[in-house]
């Protein structure tokens, strides 16, 4: 049985008087541990029969004695660029849907709450790294070779050993996915030096599509799920065992997978033209790529001189970029023309509209051929994107150009004289299109915590052993 009372600092007292109730009298040899976010601070834990911690909202969890309790799993993903996030709450909710209360999941940027630099920085300095594109080139080939990316992570993970433990020991973990690259190596040696590598399942859900980082692969996981073919290649180029290799496609939100959705109605509830058709132009969580330029060019192509009207209508996501969002909204547009923020119901804005141009993000490529849209690539990010491109083009799902005027002038086409070929890659599109991996994904991870048996008895007690 599960309860849920109200939350945070009087912890304690709160605590104590709910185990009276389920419980009655004391509470004498029960530990009650306040939460506190600082590393330094020794706790201990213990996972037996009983059970208490904070939930992703704040409020307490307790667990009944005896109760068969829920499984915990750590996400473990961080914010640089807005995939990682994206797949890792599609896991999350992939979950939920199918299991219920049988899994309490946390998605977690643990370096960023308890370790310090450059580790709890990664945002701003990939943020930097990616402008600098010649700096992010070096820093992904020259990082490749296994040796010096496992020497140098090892070196990060002696010196936050103490502070990974106890970010990863809050949560109590059953399970460890990581979405990340720069997250495989670090957990797993502090696992190993804590004697838990055997006890806690831990896999890998890779989010890249095709050119990933050599630091994906780590040989001591129990699954690494590929999102396609030539990523599982190369996992096993790199040493992994046909054992540990899954491929099912790149988890994407069920909203996109599950969602009956009619672009009739999408468009009355977004405010957008009922009968023009819309393209959408996005540039990544961040807003990248060339979306000013292609946004202007779009405005003089989809304009029918001749006739004075609009040929189509334009949908600008900006993500979290909000220069972007202010410089587009205070330009003028000779067609109906929508600029956005952050959007959060992606399935949407995607739904009510007939082809994309985006940068070659993996996550927005995989949700854009789940909804059948002919993809536009203006940019990618050298290293990691760079095989998104060939993934897409080859596979007649879309086109590649980095010139803004030639993607208006695609898009008018598609629009007006080559309908068929937006139709035919549509169609294409859909083909390439993994809707169920995410679910494929959590009955695979279900089925190993089952065959592992009861994971309820892991004692976590923090220890200054692991530095010493
Ligand atoms: C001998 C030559 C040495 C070269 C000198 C380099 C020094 C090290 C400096 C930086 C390390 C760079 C790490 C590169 C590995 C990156 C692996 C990778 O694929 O990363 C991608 C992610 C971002 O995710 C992607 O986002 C995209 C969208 O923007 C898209 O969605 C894509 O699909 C996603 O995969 O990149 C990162 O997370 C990089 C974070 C950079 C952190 C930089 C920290 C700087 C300082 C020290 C490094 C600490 C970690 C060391 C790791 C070194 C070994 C790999
Ligand atoms: O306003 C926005 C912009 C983007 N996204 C999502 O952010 C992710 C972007 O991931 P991608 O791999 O394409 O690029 P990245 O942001 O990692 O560079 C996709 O799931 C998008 O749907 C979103 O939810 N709202």
């Amino acid at each position: 049985m599960v309860m849920k009372v109200a939350t945070p600092e009087k912890v304690a007292s709160i605590t104590e008087k709910v185990w009276q109730s389920v419980y009655g009298g004391s509470n004498s040899g029960r530990h009650f541990y306040h939460h506190n976010h600082h590393p330094k601070h020794q706790r201990r834990y213990s996972y037996e029969s009983e059970d208490e911690y904070e939930d992703e909202d704040g409020t307490i969890q307790l667990m009944q004695m005896g109760a068969e309790r829920s499984k915990n799993v750590l996400i473990l993903m961080s914010d640089t660029g807005g995939g990682h996030r994206a797949s890792a709450e599609a896991i999350r909710d992939a979950f939920r849907i199918e299991f219920g209360d049988e899994y309490r999941i946390h998605v977690k940027d643990v370096w960023k709450e308890y370790t310090g630099w450059p580790l709890n920085d990664m945002e701003r300095s990939y943020k930097f790294m990616v402008k600098h594109v010649q700096l992010w080139k070096v820093a992904f080939h020259g990082t490749s070779p296994r040796w010096i990316h496992s020497s140098y992570l090892a070196a990060i993970a002696s010196y936050y050993a103490k502070e990974v433990e106890a970010g990863l020991m809050k949560y109590k973990p059953d399970i460890i996915i990581s979405v990340h690259p720069l997250m495989q190596h670090i957990p797993l040696l502090v696992l190993k030096w804590k004697g838990l590598q055997k006890k806690v399942i831990f896999v890998t859900v890779i989010t890249d599509l095709n050119t990933c980082h050599p630091t994906w692969f780590h040989p001591r996981v129990n699954r690494c799920y590929c999102p396609s073919k030539e990523v599982a290649k190369r996992a096993l180029y790199d040493g992994l065992e046909d054992s540990q290799v899954r491929v099912f496609g790149l988890p994407i939100r069920p909203s996109f997978a599950r969602a009956v959705l009619s672009k009739d109605d999408l468009r009355r509830e977004l405010e957008l033209d009922p009968d023009l058709p819309a393209v959408l132009l996005m540039g990544g969580g961040e807003g990248m790529g060339p979306v000013k330029k292609t946004a202007m060019a779009l405005s003089e192509s989809l304009y029918d001189k001749d006739q004075q009207k609009p040929m189509g209508q334009l949908i600008i996501i900006c993500g979290r970029n909000k220069g972007l969002v202010s410089t587009l909204e205070s330009q003028e547009w000779m067609i109906p023309t929508k600029v956005r923020g952050f959007e959060t119901q992606m399935e949407k804005w995607m739904g009510a509209c007939d082809c994309i141009i985006t940068k070659a993000g993996p996550g927005t490529i995989a949700e854009a051929l789940i909804r059948g849209l002919p993809i536009v690539l203006n940019d990618y990010i050298p290293g990691q994107e760079k095989g998104n491109v060939p993934y897409v083009v080859d596979n007649g799902a879309g086109v590649f150009t980095r010139s803004p005027k030639e993607t208006a002038r695609i898009v008018s086409e598609w629009f007006s004289t080559k309908t068929d070929e937006l139709k035919r890659m549509s169609e294409n599109a859909v083909k390439l299109a993994q809707p169920e991996a995410v679910f494929d994904i959590v009955k695979d991870i279900h089925e190993l915590a089952r065959h592992r048996g009861p994971l309820a008895n892991i004692s976590y007690v923090s220890t200054s052993a692991v530095t010493s």
